[in-house]
């Protein structure tokens, strides 16, 4: 088989071992918290805020009302609303500030991360743990092929996807209709 296809098959299996490992019990208690949130705000620094961008895209286009954090239309959290902050290192500086804002305005935070002892998820409320290997290659992290986070990026974008399968109660025609017409 070519290189170039043998390499993503790897990067799939690597995604599957993450994936099965992945608490369903968790992954139930984040989609309740997103039905029941009066608003979502999604969070996440570099590649971790893009995954969250293309998840928040999606919850728009399921109807729900969400928010990414740091766009100039955002306004501020409030009690009712969640935050989902993605860090796989859990340890960016942004996110423990934005849990910290959150929690003062007794809203709720949902974390996404590889670290189950981040200091961000002792002010969550929930985590999704991975088991997926950051850029910081710490010792109980799974050996991966691929550079910095990917392993966790393309864990979480799958995740969160599969997320939308279950909340999504809209048509492909529904959703479809509240994509941009401006492209
Ligand atoms: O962009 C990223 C980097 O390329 C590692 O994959 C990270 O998503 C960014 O540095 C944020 O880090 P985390 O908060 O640990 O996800």
């Amino acid at each position: 088989m070519d290189f170039y296809k043998e390499t993503a098959l790897s990067c799939i299996k690597e995604v599957h071992a993450v994936v099965e490992k992945v608490s369903e019990d968790q992954l139930h208690y984040l989609a309740n918290m997103l039905t029941t949130a009066k608003r979502i705000f999604i969070s996440g620094e570099g590649r971790s805020g893009l995954m969250g961008k293309a998840f928040a895209m999606r919850l728009m286009h399921a109807g729900y009302h969400v928010y990414v954090v740091g766009e100039t239309v955002t306004p501020s959290i409030e009690r009712g609303d969640l935050l989902v902050l993605i860090s796989g290192s859990g340890s960016s500086v942004a996110a423990y500030d934005f849990a910290k804002k959150t929690r003062e305005k007794d809203a709720s935070i949902a974390l996404v991360t590889t670290n189950r002892d981040a200091e961000i998820g002792k002010i969550s409320d929930k985590l999704l743990v991975l088991p997926a290997a950051t850029k910081y290659r710490k010792t109980n992290e799974p050996d991966t092929i691929q550079p910095l986070g990917n392993q966790f990026d393309q864990s979480v974008h799958i995740l969160l996807d599969a997320l939308i399968v279950y909340l999504n109660q809209e048509s492909n025609e529904k959703m479809r209709k509240r994509h941009t017409n401006m492209e």
